[in-house]
């Protein structure tokens, strides 16, 4: 008892979001402190070592305007870890920020990670946590954090769909009496979106743009479901027959047209989920309908296509972009429902 309440007041407890787009760190008692995308810029030298220069928000602003022998990287890519090495650099260096060394207990850490995960990409994850000096480190699969930061009753003998849409993956669940009864992943997201756009761009207007441009188009003015007013939005590239920067305006329906193909896909994921899920639960989820989290829920009137599509009710959770984080962090505040949905 006297120890729990030491324990208490000098470790500093860390919930993780380790995603493709954002990596997002929850203090207990502080809530969260970090919100960063997973970006590093890498620079290389002659012999092929690789030195971190910057990470997080510095190091995205460097995307696509770096020289030769500096790359910024996103070292997730599609829901998985594409690099290793940089992904255990990023993940020492939130930890360190976040991470109060003057306390003297080592934190107990648990860090959200992608349904499916392989154990060698567990290892890697648990042996960066455990390396950037974590005492304990708990791994919990995105679709039950999301599940639990959107507020589900997942401990219930009832069924719970949460579709999660992140940057690299939409991971579609079926949670009941804290377990993954159904989870499906499907590798269009946030990302997927950005590059339709991006290819629509150069078809219809012969223009390069970049990732962030792109992003910004979709976040501006993208949309699944005709919206009640047209909205329009300046865009600047390079023209890529005559070689020179150009502007050109583009509006909310072309952009809807040029998302449909991941917008569909989404759609597709959640209708083979619903067949798939057993009667009972499926019954349960027509009563509550389904919980979308995630950052790319937040585009225009995806609930409502998702609405149409099923007949179901649809909503986006509150804070969709931290629901994963403070899902894992409650996890962590409640050692019961921790040692139920935590994998090893
Ligand atoms: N208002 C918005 N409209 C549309 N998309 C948005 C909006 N805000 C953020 N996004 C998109 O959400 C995505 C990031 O979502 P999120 O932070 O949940 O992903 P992640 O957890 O990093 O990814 P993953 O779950 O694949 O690991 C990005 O593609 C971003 O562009």
């Amino acid at each position: 008892m006297i120890f729990d309440w030491l324990y208490g007041l000098f470790s500093n407890d860390l919930a993780i979001d380790l995603g493709t787009a954002t990596t997002l760190i929850y203090v207990k008692g502080k809530g969260i402190v970090s919100c960063e995308p997973s970006v590093v810029a890498v620079q290389r030298d002659a012999r092929g070592g690789k030195k971190v220069l910057a990470v997080g928000r510095e190091a995205k602003e460097m995307l696509g305007r770096t020289p030769g022998n500096i790359q910024a990287v996103r070292p997730l890519r599609d829901g998985v870890i594409a690099d290793f090495e940089i992904t255990e650099a990023m993940l020492r260096y939130f930890i360190a920020r976040a991470h109060n060394r003057r306390t003297l207990v080592k934190p107990r850490i648990i860090i959200c990670v992608p349904f499916g995960i392989t154990e060698v990409e567990k290892r890697a994850v648990k042996e960066s946590a455990e390396g950037a000096g974590a005492r304990e480190v708990y791994l919990i699969e995105e679709p039950m954090a999301a599940a639990i930061g959107a507020g589900l009753p997942i401990t219930e003998p009832s069924g719970n769909m949460v579709v999660d849409i992140g940057g690299g993956t939409t991971e579609v669940a079926v949670i009941s009496l804290a377990g993954i009864v159904y989870s499906q992943s499907v590798r269009v997201g946030g990302d997927k979106m950005d590059e339709s756009i991006m290819a629509y761009m150069k078809r219809k207007y012969n223009m390069a743009i970049g990732e962030q441009t792109a992003e910004r188009i979709k976040i501006t003015i993208g949309n699944a479901y005709p919206l009640e007013q047209q909205l329009t939005m300046e865009v600047k590239g390079r023209d890529m027959v005559a070689g020179i920067p150009k502007t050109v305006i583009v509006n909310s329906d072309e952009i809807r047209d040029s998302l449909s193909e991941p917008t569909n896909a989404i759609v597709d994921a959640v209708l083979i989920a619903l067949e798939r899920t057993p009667p009972e639960l499926a019954a349960d989820i027509v009563d509550k309908g389904i919980v979308l989290t995630g950052g790319g829920s937040l585009l225009k009137n995806l609930d409502v296509l998702l609405r149409e599509e099923t007949g179901l009710p649809v909503m986006v959770c509150d804070d969709p972009i931290s629901a994963v984080v403070l899902g894992s962090g409650k996890a962590l505040d409640h050692l019961e429902l921790l040692k139920e949905v935590t994998i090893s």
